[in-house]
């Protein structure tokens, strides 16, 4: 069988009879059974160039070949090109036109002349594919922009296409949906099928993608494997990409010598983890350079959110307070997730310093001293990166001390312990307090099943503690909290702030979250949606560790 699936030899295609071109002379072969991440600037032909792979745009000149055979624009060609190439648009409405969920994706097979019973049965397989069960007799006009997007693969799951082509299948869609349409993604591939998808997030496509085609101005502008095309800055620059933050840590990770830039190109944030995790990191650092004079800052270092209100209430509030105890110290802030940065900037125009970008400030700004306080929970990934990130600037600063993070010694999981137990006065024995932590593939996660087994051994056997993305499960919780068949159960986050996983994760309706999966089991809920940073005795235990980074210089 031909190994190149599709092939486009030289396309031209345009919007306005030829005053210009959408597709400018784009060449490029797409191979069988490739993860292919379509990249390059709003307006430069991407989904120009998807819709003439199936065919509802044809290009005015230059030949558009499908397994090696020109595509063939009669009525009975395109169906047959249609059944074989699936687009799943960007937006869900150009794409969803039947009443109900079911009608919507029987439509296809149904058409191909399949008995009401075989069209059954492959609808019923997608819905359970797709996780579409929970919502599937509503109809299609009245669901989520992320439950329509599940239908919107699900129809073209159901035609057994060779390739689908999804069009920034993540726009618009909450943390959650945009791991399930991932998780999707990696379903088709597994079972052979060639995926093409726009995409402006480098970090998914670095990790994701098997080959990059990188488009401008209606052409092929660069095609390699993920590592060549995002170490390619000036390609990059000319695209309005950045680089994936693994990459960009990796660079200068390795610039500063901190790790050897002959280990493989990690293309996720977990493998430089565990690069990192091998390095030896003093706690603080100072070096011999003398300055004239002091001028001090505290950089409080915090995931971030893209919850205002949240926001306020947490990360505002510890920084005022930490402001507020050390007045002949400058404040400064800087997050650490890119992804909220970008929808922040994205979104509001709002712009916050990554530690990077904040030492740099403070740099200029005449700092002398840093004490670093993150507001992370534990000693994890982003602590890691964070430290790394900060020390890279030791030549710059007289010294760089480090707060902990919330929970790193026996007396922090004390002070939580006492903390937890009085934030929550109104808790009865027969009741049992559900908290949901965040959880990581780092070793430090460790510390969460620790607190569990601690508040038990405190004298708290009705406090639990899980995590969303690690041990303890909600899977293992389940059990236990079942087993001491409470007369009420009250969830509330473990995180600093009570943004998308305690909304959704922990409080939402869909049938995975904990609150609908404790109901299930027949426990009444009550949700607290209260970030820890909401916490004074929270904000107090930062307090303690800014004092203590201080009391440690030297
Ligand atoms: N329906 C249309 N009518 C007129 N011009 C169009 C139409 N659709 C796209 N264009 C133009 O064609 C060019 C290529 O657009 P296209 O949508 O293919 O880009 P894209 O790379 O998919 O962009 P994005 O990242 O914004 O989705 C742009 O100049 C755009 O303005």
């Amino acid at each position: 069988m031909n190994d190149v699936i599709i092939k486009a030899d030289n396309l031209y295609f345009s919007y306005d009879d030829e005053k210009s071109h959408s597709l400018n002379g784009l060449s490029l072969e797409i191979r069988r059974g490739k993860k292919i991440a379509f990249m390059g600037a709003n307006g430069s032909g991407k989904s120009t160039f998807f819709l003439c792979c199936n065919g509802i745009h044809k290009p005015s000149s230059g030949t558009l070949y499908f397994n090696g055979e020109p595509v063939d624009y009669s009525r009975d060609g395109l169906l047959k090109l249609r059944q074989k190439v699936g687009i799943v648009f960007q937006d869900p409405d150009n794409q969803l036109f039947s009443a109900s969920v079911y009608q919507e994706i029987s439509f296809g097979i149904l058409n191909l002349g399949k008995t009401e019973e075989e069209a059954k049965l492959e609808v019923e397989r997608v819905i359970d594919e797709m996780e579409i069960s929970p919502f599937r007799n509503k109809p299609t006009h009245a669901l989520s922009g992320g439950q329509k997007k599940q239908v919107s693969i699900a129809d073209i799951l159901v035609m057994h296409p060779d390739i689908i082509i999804l069009d920034e299948p993540a726009a618009a869609l909450d943390p959650r949906h945009t791991t399930m349409v991932n998780q999707a993604v990696d379903k088709m591939t597994a079972q052979g099928i060639t995926v093409l998808m726009a995409t402006h997030d480098v970090n998914y496509a670095f990790e994701w993608a098997d080959e990059i085609m990188l488009l401008k101005d209606g052409r092929l502008m660069m095609h390699g494997s993920p590592a060549d095309v995002f170490s390619n800055r000036t390609a990059l620059a000319q695209t309005n990409l950045e680089q994936p933050a693994a990459l960009q840590l990796f660079d200068s990770l390795c610039k500063k010598g901190i790790l050897k830039s002959t280990l493989p190109v990690p293309t996720t944030l977990e493998k430089l983890e565990q690069y990192i995790a091998e390095i030896p990191v003093n706690s603080s650092v100072t070096t011999t350079k003398t300055f004239a004079e002091t001028k001090k800052a505290i950089l409080v270092v915090s995931f971030g959110t893209s919850y205002e209100e949240t926001r306020k209430v947490t990360i505002d509030a510890i920084e005022q307070e930490i402001g507020e105890a050390y007045p002949d110290y400058v404040i400064y802030r800087a997050w650490t997730s890119k992804m909220i940065l970008r929808k922040l900037k994205k979104r509001d125009n709002i712009h916050y310093d990554t530690v990077t970008e904040a030492f740099r400030r403070m740099h200029s700004d005449g700092i002398t001293d840093v004490v670093v306080q993150p507001t992370h929970v534990i000693n994890g990934i982003e602590n890691d990166l964070m430290t790394q990130e900060a020390l890279a600037f030791r030549d710059d600063f007289h010294s760089i001390l480090f707060g902990n993070p919330l929970l790193t010694t026996l007396e922090d999981t004390d002070y939580m312990i006492d903390a937890i137990h009085r934030e929550f006065p109104d808790l009865a024995d027969n009741e049992v307090l559900v908290l949901m932590g965040h959880g990581t593939t780092h070793y430090s996660n460790s510390i969460y099943a620790a607190l569990d087994y601690t508040f038990k051994d405190r004298g708290f056997p009705n406090i639990f503690l899980g995590t969303v993305e690690s041990y303890p499960s909600m899977e293992s919780l389940l059990h236990m909290v079942k087993e001491f068949q409470p007369r009420r159960v009250v969830l509330a986050p473990f995180m600093i702030v009570a943004g998308d996983h305690a909304q959704n994760d922990m409080a939402g309706d869909n049938p995975e979250s904990w609150r609908c999966q404790l109901e299930a089991e027949g426990l009444p809920v009550t949700c607290v949606l209260k970030g820890l940073g909401e916490y004074k005795s929270v904000r107090q235990l930062f307090l303690n560790h800014v004092r203590d980074a201080i009391a440690a210089r030297p």
